[in-house]
């Protein structure tokens, strides 16, 4: 079994060798700020290539999860010279949050220039005749030359001498996570699929192009996917960049420049999703797992899923997912989710990304939504949260590389008898440099005695041009210092550049205090590294510093408050938090770091890559069992002979879809077919059967519908209401006073909604309410208005015990506590005790038949079920059908006339 890690930016990029008076020209080649790539290239990808050390040498591999680990001991355990081998190099990894530098533009590496121009306007986009249209307005949507290129120019790339290199941008975390479990054994065969991060156009058609991609997939376990240059600007630049990442962080699109309303670069977005479908669709083996990453690839899962019906998939989102207030604001939301919800399993880093995507497709897709997914109509989705970590193995490895100490040293020397406070953040709105600027200067402005005591050290790297905020900030770093700067002491140190790994390690270990300032973010690995590196391990370090941690990142929904969590909005706490993290007694200092500490060992990389895979195996198993197309067909003749073999029987049967075509709900006289009637008193002519039908309908109408079968057993409301077989009187389950509570509270949401939706109308039963909108005027807008409806009753009343179900066309709201389930074990149980009138012998039940169509039968048929599995019935039939997932075992395609046949048959046995 493979496993495809599918994610935008492959591990891998490639680096080209021009003679310098070419390379000199094109815009790519950036500045070089880290050694160069090559030499570590190689490094790493023997790291990547070997297969588990742990396994090979006999070192124990650290558990999953390691809460407990005593880290002594791990490291211990783990300190190999073989293990050193692995990790040779410095650079072989990169921070776990490594902030990609914007796509094609100056960089580390040579390569080609982009013959992207920005994706033409909607309007454009429309026609045909885009070329000539764009040219007539001497816009942008036509390929522009661009200044320092041209496309014979960059043709030299075709036939320059390249390496493969490890990549400067792309999900740190994530590689770590793939390292970290190969190392630890737990993945033996991967195949990574994504881009190279670079343009290509200017390899079209080249044998280079085929090299590269050969040479990737027979070395590096790649499977690169190419895009036109125009199609990746469109989608990583502009859809992924201006549009998802705002929104996704909760910038609300409410100013005249964003353009999450304009869908431009959608079409962009959908043809590098469908680019990487079809290298996953080409390459994909019976058995093998597909794992795709993040909020590039959103659309990936349901277009794999069109082609491979049957592959199992994973979908984890590494950033977070907003409210579906925010989520709303995306034009193209309903085609985001269901691209998602291609998935078996989708993972968030928290609790409450998942909880917000589970509201939002309630809302959005009118779909039902539990805590442990969506229930799709003929599928169900898991959905769980599960916290990325880091991988403290490799770090403790790198750590020990003299370059670290080299600029520890440094900064020790530099910054003697000074408190420093650390970050290395992207400068994007989303990261909240700006706050952090202000609520330090902030701080400097109310305590004069910490003027000359302490030093902020501010690491920035830009990915995209920001040049409002880029000023703005800039503002404050000349302020701060102009302010309280002299000539030996410089209170706010402002990098906007990236620095290489070592002295990132570096700046770690030496540091006082952490602080992450961010609006919101999916995690924020930098402050688990942050926490690990200050465990006081390295030679004259004994740190344990403190943590300044935005409550809108993941990580502190991990760390439990051992932080100092601050609202980056509030710069009056922030710069409190900040007096607090240099104030701070040892004691505490100690107490909070250990709890920290052990947070970011329990939620490692490692742990966080094997226990998705083993959920999604888990996932998919559960969801396959109950996929109809591997659950039998029922075999009569089988069944026939247990019906035979039997004394006593209980037959539990679902009307509407099962014994009878669906009625219209507002149909008052409802009657019942008359096959239905005699099947059933032919079955009960036999005073070995019981029989017991089941609805969601009215007690009354189901005295009317079946007033013919005497002695008949029946179910109303979906098990709120019980007439007992041989019974003339009802029995109701639950309180009517609390029915009548909720109720009279719910009808009047439900009537807000309603009100909003022409041609929808509210249908009153005695235990429960549905919210029809079938035939309402405008479905579309019904069904959002009956999505927002179901999710708010379920936010206000679960202490009700109530809950409101989406279903085809209406929206039930119906008591927790009773169901089809609650009433066939209250009937049994009774069955067992007491002797219908009618019966004249005490044999126990030894044959249970149920059969129903619906979600609602679900619980019925995992009730009988567990009698057959602890052996309390002897022959157990439970028949689901149609053809949505069921837990049945086993199904009839024929409908109700299949239904009735079976029945006739088997009382014709009598
Ligand atoms: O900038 P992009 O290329 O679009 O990628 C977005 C970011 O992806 C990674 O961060 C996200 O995943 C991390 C690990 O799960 C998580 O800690 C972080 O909160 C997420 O935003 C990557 O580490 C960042 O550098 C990228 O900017």
């Amino acid at each position: 079994m493979t496993v495809f890690v599918v994610s935008l930016f492959l591990p891998n990029t490639i680096n080209f060798e021009l003679p310098s008076s070419t390379s000199t020209t094109f815009p790519n080649r950036g500045r070089r700020t880290r050694p160069a790539a090559p030499k570590h290239a190689a490094a790493r990808i023997e790291t990547e290539q070997k297969p588990s050390l742990f396994a090979q040498k006999d070192i124990t591999p650290p558990q999953t999860p390691i809460a407990d680990i005593d880290h002594e001991e791990f490291f211990a355990q783990n300190e190999n010279p073989e293990l050193r081998q692995v990790f040779p190099k410095l650079n072989n990894i990169a921070p776990s949050d490594p902030h990609s530098p914007a796509w094609g533009s100056g960089r580390l590496f040579i390569q080609p220039p982009s013959r992207a121009s920005s994706p033409p306007p909607a309007d454009i986009l429309k026609h045909n005749k885009t070329a000539e249209k764009a040219a007539a307005l001497g816009r942008a949507g036509v390929r522009q030359p661009q200044s320092g290129r041209s496309v014979s120019h960059d043709r030299v790339f075709a036939h320059a001498d390249w390496t493969v290199v490890p990549a400067d941008q792309g999900n740190g975390g994530l590689r770590n996570a793939v390292q970290a479990a190969v190392r630890g054994g737990k993945l033996n065969d991967k195949i990574w699929v994504g881009t190279l991060g670079m343009p290509t156009d200017a390899l079209e058609d080249t044998q280079q192009k085929q090299d590269i991609e050969d040479r990737l997939a027979t070395e590096y376990d790649s499977l690169t996917v190419f895009c036109k240059d125009s199609d990746f600007d469109g989608h990583y630049t502009h859809y992924c960049k201006q549009i998802l990442w705002p929104v996704f962080h909760y910038q609300i699109p409410d100013n005249p420049k964003n353009k999450a309303y304009e869908d431009h670069s959608w079409v962009y977005y959908v043809k590098v999703n469908q680019a990487f479908a079809d290298k996953i669709v080409k390459n994909w083996k019976r058995g093998d797992v597909i794992w795709i990453h993040d909020y590039h690839l959103l659309l990936v899962p349901q277009m794999v899923r069109k082609k491979l019906p049957d592959a199992k998939i994973g979908f984890f989102l590494h950033v977070a997912f907003p409210s579906s207030e925010v989520f709303r604001c995306l034009a193209v939301r309903k085609e985001l989710l269901e691209g998602m919800l291609g998935a078996n399993l989708i993972g968030f880093q928290i609790h409450e990304y998942a909880r917000h995507f589970l509201q939002t497709c309630s809302r959005l897709l009118c779909v039902e939504a539990t805590n442990e997914g969506v229930q799709l109509e003929d599928r169900f989705v898991d959905v769980i949260s599960l916290a990325i970590g880091i991988d403290p193995v490799a770090l403790d490895m790198n750590r020990t590389d003299p370059d670290v100490a080299e600029w520890m040293k440094t900064m020790q020397e530099r910054y003697r008898g000074k408190k420093l406070i650390v970050g290395r953040d992207k400068l994007d709105h989303v990261r909240g440099v700006r706050q952090k600027l202000l609520a330090y200067e902030l701080f400097l402005n109310k305590n004069p005695q910490w003027r000359d005591k302490v030093v902020m050290i501010q690491v920035a790297t830009s990915t995209t041009e920001q040049s409002e905020l880029d000023a703005t900030v800039s503002d404050i770093v000349m302020r701060v210092n102009s302010s309280w700067a002299n000539l030996a002491y410089q209170p706010l140190v402002y990098l906007k550049q990236d620095i290489s790994y070592a002295q990132y390690l570096a700046l770690l270990t030496v540091a006082d205090a952490l602080m992450i300032a961010s609006q919101r973010e999916g995690m924020n690995l930098t402050c688990h590294e942050y926490l690990f590196c200050q465990d006081g391990k390295l030679e004259g370090h004994n740190k344990f510093g403190s943590l300044i941690l935005s409550e809108f990142t993941g990580s502190a929904s991990v760390f439990g408050g051992n932080e100092l969590s601050v609202n980056p909005w509030d710069y009056r706490q922030c710069a409190d938090a900040i007096k607090t993290a240099l104030e701070m007694g040892d004691e505490e200092k100690i107490d909070r770091w250990k709890k920290l500490y052990t947070a970011v060992m329990h939620h490692t990389a490692e742990h966080w890559f094997s226990a998705f895979l083993q959920r999604l195996d888990m996932a998919y198993d559960e969801q396959h069992k109950r996929d109809t197309t591997s659950v039998p067909r029922l075999s009569l003749n089988a069944l026939g002979h247990m019906y035979q073999d039997s004394k006593r029987r209980l037959f539990m049967l679902d009307y509407e879809g099962t014994l009878a075509s669906w009625g219209s709900p507002n149909n008052i006289i409802l009657t019942s077919p008359q096959r239905t009637i005699d099947v059933l008193n032919d079955l009960l002519a036999d005073e070995k059967n019981i029989v017991y039908v089941m609805s969601g309908r009215q007690p009354e109408e189901l005295d009317r519908l079946f007033k013919r079968v005497p002695n008949l057993g029946l179910i109303a409301e979906n098990g709120c209401f019980i007439k007992e077989f041989g019974y003339s009187k009802w029995k109701e389950m639950p309180d009517p006073e609390k029915m009548r509570a909720w109720q009279e509270s719910v009808e009047g949401t439900m009537r807000y909604y309603q009100e909003r939706t022409p041609g929808s109308w509210i249908e009153k039963r005695h235990c429960s309410l549905i919210f029809h909108y079938k035939d309402a005027d405008d479905f579309e807008s019904a069904s959002r208005q009956a999505g927002d409806c179901a999710s708010h009753i379920n936010d206000a009343c679960e202490k009700q015990r109530v809950r409101a179900i989406p279903v085809d066309g209406a929206v039930t709201v119906e008591p927790i506590d009773w169901s089809k389930g609650t009433a066939a074990m209250k009937i049994f149980e009774g069955l067992k005790k007491n002797m219908p009138p009618n019966l004249d012998y005490t044999s126990p039940i030894d044959f249970l038949m149920v059969v129903g169509d619906g979600r609602d039968d679900e619980v019925i048929f995992r009730w009988a079920n567990e009698l057959d599995r602890d052996g309390t019935v002897g022959a157990v039939t439970t028949v689901s059908l149609g053809s949505r997932n069921t837990e049945a075992g086993c199904t009839l395609t024929q409908g109700v006339t299949g239904v009735l046949s079976v029945l006739q048959k088997l009382a014709a046995f009598a």
